[in-house]
């Protein structure tokens, strides 16, 4: 079921606009997330999708279902399975009943039989790999796996759409992890609509298809992981999706001059600011003609894959952060308080009018 949303609007009092007027479009079988800072309308959004908020009546936006109009439909009426951040199961029920509840307070002509209950039951139980749990209560279950019980719930009414609020935000890391690789799997084995909210940009980018980044009630850009990693649509969509090093200075004649620190770039004169990423600082033993720019080890801690190394100067406000492969960073020897210098291996630059540029450093 795909879903289209046009000039959806929200106000709460005289608090002001908590979403501006929103379009949106998610095809079937699409998994799209919905990320952004705290306040920033996602919440607004997905429970005005689901039914349990009303949109602002000017404009007049609509919500669409497929070809069904649901703007004006009871959330009962949507066909939209939920599961929130903090689990909300019966607590006074087994894992079995939870799951079977959606289905047995169906009015009786909708209602399947009882044997066709627990047999959608069990499979629901098999699908989140808890079919032996059927019979535990809640409180006999880790966070991760009561969170596998909500979507087995959500799924039992055989939604269309699937809406998802922070659904791992109680959950420990690893679990985190877990539970994000095997909701895409069961969202691609199924074929159901998603839309999921989340602050966290790496879950985001991981599971889905399409990812809206919204801030101040707007979506500021929706787009694939990787096209939004790539050509970011403003600043704010390049800051929020990962770590960002600034470089400020003043422009002249082909050179970029901060403090005792020099970088050639092809840009007019006047003041500038370079957004580096950690990965594409490069460190070296010595400047070349085209970069000059000192700076010393502060900090150094291998994470994973790659080593993360924290380096300040006296020219930089802030201190930079450089991602390194573990061979690079053996081959420089890397230990704190050495003085070595950046190479940018490439910088970005967002003007005013929020168009961005970016080229590589001046080779
Ligand atoms: N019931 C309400 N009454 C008044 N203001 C509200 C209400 N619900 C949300 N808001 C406001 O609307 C704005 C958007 O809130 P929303 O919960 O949608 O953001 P969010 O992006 O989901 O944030 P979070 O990640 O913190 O949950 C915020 O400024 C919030 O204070």
């Amino acid at each position: 079921m795909s879903i289209r949303l046009t000039d959806i609007a929200k106000h709460y009092g005289r608090a002001g606009r908590a979403l501006e007027p929103v379009s949106l479009e998610i095809a079937e079988g699409e998994l799209v997330g919905l990320l952004g800072p705290s306040g920033s309308g996602k919440t607004t959004l997905l429970r005005i999708i689901a039914g349990l908020e009303a949109p602002d009546r000017a404009p007049a936006g609509r919500i669409l279902f497929g070809d069904r109009d649901v703007t004006d439909v009871h959330v009962r009426d949507r066909r939209i399975g939920f599961v929130f951040q903090h689990y909300a199961l019966f607590r006074h029920m087994t894992v079995f009943d939870n799951v079977a509840f959606g289905l047995t307070v169906l009015p009786r002509r909708e209602r399947p039989s009882s044997g066709e209950i627990r047999a959608r039951v069990h499979r629901l139980l098999e699908m989140v790999q808890l079919e032996h749990f059927a019979s535990r209560y809640p409180a006999q279950l880790s966070g991760g796996q009561q969170q596998r019980v909500s979507l087995a719930r959500a799924l039992a009414l055989r939604p269309d759409v699937l809406l998802l609020d922070e659904p791992f935000g109680a959950l420990d890391a690893k679990v985190r992890q877990e539970l994000r690789r095997w909701l895409r799997q069961l969202h691609d084995e199924l074929g159901f609509t998603s839309l999921f909210v989340t602050h966290d940009q790496e879950e985001a980018l991981e599971v889905s298809d399409r990812v809206a980044v919204m801030s101040h009630g707007r979506i500021e850009q929706i787009d694939t992981p990787d096209a939004l990693y790539r050509t970011p649509a403003n600043r704010f969509v390049f800051e929020f999706l990962g770590d960002v090093n600034h470089l400020e200075g003043e422009v002249r004649n082909g050179v970029l001059t901060c403090g005792e620190a020099h970088l050639a770039v092809a840009l007019p004169d006047g003041p500038e600011e370079l957004l580096l990423r950690p990965h594409e600082v490069r460190l070296a033993q010595a400047p070349t003609p085209e970069a000059r720019l000192p700076v010393t080890v502060t900090a150094i801690s291998p994470v994973g894959a790659e080593v993360r190394v924290e380096i300040a100067a006296d020219w930089l406000v802030e201190p930079w952060l450089a991602t390194l492969r573990h061979a690079d960073y053996e081959r420089l020897e890397l230990r704190r308080g050495q003085r070595l210098f950046v190479i940018p291996r490439r910088w970005h630059r967002f003007s005013a009018d929020a168009t961005q540029q970016r080229q590589p450093a001046a080779a």
